[in-house]
């Protein structure tokens, strides 16, 4: 099923410097974190249904799914970019964003993400002054991510977290967990319950790429 939907719906649709990115992407060790094709484009969707200006990302590695928002916001738009390593983004990415057209629209921020957000948060001017967050950095931290960004985004506004199924573990017991995917498990487990209760979102768990969740801010 997934094939056929990339081969007839997405890959058709994907604009080429997204597929030059992914396909330069595919060389990198751990080409696996960037952000599914499938996924990226309801993310397309999305950005474009709450007119996203102003948007925040949080995990940019070679910049997928930055490159994706960047593309998709407005000339004068502006997309907060954050990761503790700017490497890979440098590397791989900035020259296709660059042949794109579109750096001018973002402020790549090579920082811890925590830190970030509290000092995006000391400007009482920035609350509720952004339209979309993509989150999709270290799993462990999404739940503080979710605490900032619902003071950032604004009502009506959306944050969508990458991984939130991290890889069908989240569905199985942990002894059929390998190891190094526990903590991810354990950490989207907290986040998936969490969400689950916050009344102030609605939400959607949809099985796409990873797993995403859709939140949208009711209030
Ligand atoms: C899964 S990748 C992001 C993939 C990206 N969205 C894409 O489409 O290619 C996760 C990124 O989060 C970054 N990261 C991990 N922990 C972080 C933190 N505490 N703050 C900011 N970035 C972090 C990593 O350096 C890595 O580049
Ligand atoms: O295999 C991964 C690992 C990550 C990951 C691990 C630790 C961090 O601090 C950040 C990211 O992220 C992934 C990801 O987002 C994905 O879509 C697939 C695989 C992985």
């Amino acid at each position: 099923m997934l094939q056929y939907i990339l081969e007839t719906s997405v890959y058709p649709r994907q604009p080429e410097v997204l597929k030059e990115l992914r396909n330069i992407t595919s060389n990198h060790p751990e080409a696996v974190m960037a952000t599914a094709p499938d996924a990226g484009q309801l993310m397309g969707m999305l950005l474009n249904l709450v007119n996203a200006k102003k948007t925040i990302e949080v995990g940019v590695f070679t910049g997928y799914s930055l490159l994706l928002t960047a593309l998709t916001i407005p000339e004068d738009g502006k997309v907060i970019a954050i990761d503790v390593d700017r490497g890979s983004y440098e590397e791989v990415g900035l020259p296709i964003i660059k042949k794109s057209g579109v750096e001018h629209k973002i402020d790549f921020r090579e920082s811890e993400a925590l830190p970030v957000l509290n000092e995006l948060l000391n400007h009482k001017s920035n609350e509720g002054g952004f339209d979309f967050a993509f989150v999709d950095a270290d799993k462990e931290n999404y739940w503080n991510y979710h605490e900032r960004l619902m003071r950032l985004i604004k009502v009506g506004g959306i944050i969508v977290y990458d991984n939130t199924l991290w890889g069908g573990t989240v569905a199985k017991p942990e002894t059929s967990t390998s190891e190094w995917r526990r903590g991810g498990r354990k950490a989207m487990l907290e986040l998936n319950q969490k969400l689950c209760a916050d009344q102030r979102v609605q939400i959607s768990h949809a099985v796409l790429g990873d797993g995403i969740t859709i939140c949208r801010r009711l209030y």
